[in-house]
């Protein structure tokens, strides 16, 4: 599986922040934003553009766009904080939505919401989450995908766990993964280590 760790000093910064306890609700959802911006900026590089004829006020040239603009789908809730950012760059990008909550005595993820298109052939697909603990509730969404016919997805996360990274790579699915941050791994209550506690409440509150 392809992965892409954005090494970068300002995203470096604004995961210090998100991972620091001290920051409050409003200053986490603020740095999360400003470092999706970064996330997809770099998983977006390389998709391929066409090329159409644009008239500056001088002359005419040639302009540039996204051959297929993706499908956005945040992870609720965690993966809210992320969305809005990541639609401002890709204005043209469709948004589909996947509620999961992990249970936290089996780790499962439990279903609460599902709602995408029902052809996803030919449509690149960017999944929103901040946290990639086990890996369970990503590949529960990239089965979702998958079972519509997604055949090109990017898992867009901030902080990965080893053992999610090889719970994707495992799937045998087609995904790849673009984090800002690859942690030790995991502590007894599936909490990644030393990662940054729980991305949803630390936006939104305890659920
Ligand atoms: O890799 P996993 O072990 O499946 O864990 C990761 C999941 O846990 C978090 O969501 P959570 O279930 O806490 O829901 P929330 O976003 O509502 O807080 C996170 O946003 C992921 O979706
Ligand atoms: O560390 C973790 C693991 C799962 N979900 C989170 O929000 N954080
Ligand atoms: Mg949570």
């Amino acid at each position: 599986m392809d992965s892409l760790v954005v090494d970068h000093p300002l995203a470096a910064a604004l995961l210090t922040t998100l991972r620091d306890e001290r920051s409050d609700n409003a200053a986490f959802r603020y740095a999360l934003r400003r470092l999706t911006q970064m996330l997809i900026y770099e998983a977006i590089r390389d998709a391929p553009v066409e090329q159409f004829e644009v008239r500056t006020p001088v002359a005419t040239t040639t302009g540039v766009r996204l051959q297929q603009p993706p499908l956005l789908v945040p992870v609720l809730r965690a993966g809210l904080g992320m969305v809005e950012q990541a639609h401002a760059l890709i204005p043209q990008a469709r948004v589909g939505f996947v509620g999961l909550a992990r249970d936290e005595k089996t780790f499962e993820p439990v279903p609460y919401l599902e709602s995408l298109p029902d052809d996803l052939s030919g449509l690149p697909v960017y999944v929103l989450d901040p946290m990639l603990a086990t890996g369970g509730s990503m590949v529960h969404t990239i089965e979702l995908l998958v079972t519509r016919g997604a055949t090109d997805v990017t898992a867009v996360c901030v902080v990965a766990a080893p053992e999610g990274v090889a719970a994707l790579a495992d799937s045998g699915h087609p995904v790849r993964l673009v984090t800002a941050t690859i942690d030790e791994g995991l502590n007894e209550d599936r909490y990644i280590v030393p990662g940054l506690g729980d991305a949803g409440d630390r936006q939104f509150g305890p659920r």
